[in-house]
């Protein structure tokens, strides 16, 4: 028996309005299974961002459904929050701790075991180990995109979501970020990502191509060339 899709939508309309009639890009069917990588991919504006935010929770449908692990989307419950890590487009930081206690709060909270040493490990890898002591203010902007994808890594997780992960990133780190995910998915973790990244794109199995008439669920080849001709 197939296994149930880590990420499935049908009919699903997204926007900011009340009304179907205001979705920003036409009805999205997707269906990822678990360990997969979805790369989604369209020109500014295509209405990626909005997808994820659907995704997550963080807005309602306007139409049609979205399920994760078989469940309608509900940020409010935990079995929800503890499976999903997202990176999404914003900078949310606790202003009074350091880099270091921000992550070690996230894995404390989520409950794992040798949170320290996760920690220790997560701040090598995104190259923070001279930071991990300033406050989220004090660092720069690409430093803090470093934080904000660690935290994601310090917390169990089933399905990562992220939006546009390679921002900010210098070239070393997309290259990390890209074996990094690699390495979710053979674990067994699902990744979906909103990217205009080829090497981001090479890490996918799955791609979902956005543009204003149509949503096509296609190859990451495809994505590659869509992505190679904006
Ligand atoms: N908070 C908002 N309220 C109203 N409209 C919004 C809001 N955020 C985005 N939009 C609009 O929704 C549409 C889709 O935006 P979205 O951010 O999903 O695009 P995107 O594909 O992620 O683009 P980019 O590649 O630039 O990040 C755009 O027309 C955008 O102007």
């Amino acid at each position: 028996m197939a296994s149930t899709p880590a990420l499935r939508s049908q009919g699903l309309l997204v926007g900011y309005g009340e009304s179907a009639a205001t979705a920003v890009c036409p009805p999205i069917d997707v269906s990822v299974p678990p360990g997969a990588g979805l790369a989604v991919v369209g020109a500014n504006g295509s209405g990626k961002s909005t997808f994820l935010r659907a995704v997550v929770g963080l807005l309602a449908p306007l139409g049609g459904k979205v399920e994760v692990f078989g469940r309608e989307v509900d940020e409010r419950e935990a079995e929800f929050r503890s499976a999903v890590a997202t990176v999404m487009d914003e900078d949310a930081a606790f202003p009074a701790l350091t880099v270091r206690e921000h992550l070690l709060l996230l894995a404390r909270g989520h409950g794992v075991a040798k949170a320290s040493d996760l920690v220790t490990e997560l701040v090598d890898e995104f190259g923070l180990g001279e930071r991990q002591r300033a406050m989220p203010a004090a660092l720069s902007s690409g430093q803090r995109r470093r934080m904000l994808l660690a935290a994601a890594f310090v917390r169990p997780r089933k399905l990562l979501v992220l939006d546009e992960p390679e921002q900010r990133l210098d070239a070393g780190m997309r290259d990390r970020l890209v074996t990094r995910l690699r390495a979710e998915r053979a674990a067994g973790v699902t990744v979906v990502m909103a990217t205009h990244d080829p090497a981001l794109v090479g890490a996918a199995s799955h791609a979902l191509l956005l543009t204003e008439s149509s949503v096509r669920s296609t190859k990451p080849a495809q994505a590659l060339a869509f992505i190679e001709a904006l």
